[in-house]
């Protein structure tokens, strides 16, 4: 196994491994499905607010009820975990099976809630959460207009059916 992969965590080992982590700790999370430079540049963005960064991916299953299409993700969540840890930016890495990831924050309790500027975060119960005990939450401005979706509509031009 990489050494990489041993970034990878279960939900029962979550908050042991975050609270051995530098602080402060930054929390975002995702689907992830194909990785792009918006994402990439997310991540480290999210990082340099604080000393680690945790990264919590949908499951399949969740990723399946957010309804972005019948055939994602296309890549599995072993995999799609398998990148986000192999990124210098990240620390942790851990899934997530339910709708959407309030219940990762309350286990890790980080300092700061990282996520994309297309959610506005007193808006998401994500958010909500870290700044009703104290903690911050903070957009990040995308930088790149890229789309895992966008890419995709981009292939199938190439070879419709
Ligand atoms: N171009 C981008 N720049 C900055 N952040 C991004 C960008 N695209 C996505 N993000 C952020 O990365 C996280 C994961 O995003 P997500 O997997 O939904 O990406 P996506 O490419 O927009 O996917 P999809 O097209 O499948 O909806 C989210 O927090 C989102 O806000
Ligand atoms: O990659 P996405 O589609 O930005 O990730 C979703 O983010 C939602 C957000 O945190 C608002 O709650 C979350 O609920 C959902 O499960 C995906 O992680």
């Amino acid at each position: 196994m990489p050494d990489f992969e041993q970034k990878i965590c279960t939900r029962d080992q979550l908050a042991a491994r975050v609270a051995a982590l530098p602080k402060p700790v930054v929390l975002t999370n995702g689907v992830f499905d194909i990785l792009h430079r918006g994402h990439v540049t997310y991540l480290a963005q999210a990082r340099a607010l604080g000393a680690s960064l945790v990264v919590a991916a949908n499951t399949d299953a969740s990723v399946k009820r957010l309804g972005k299409g019948d055939d994602r993700p296309l890549n599995s969540c072993a995999d799609r975990m398998a990148l986000l840890a192999a990124l210098e930016s990240v620390s942790l890495v851990v899934d997530f099976d339910e709708d959407t990831a309030l219940e990762v924050v309350q286990q890790a309790r980080p300092d700061i809630y990282a996520k994309g500027g297309d959610y506005q975060m007193d808006a998401i119960p994500e958010g909500q959460a870290v700044l009703a005990y104290g903690g911050q939450a903070v957009a990040i401005d995308f930088e790149h207009d890229r789309s895992t979706t966008r890419l995709l509509t981009k292939v199938r031009a190439f070879h419709p059916k």
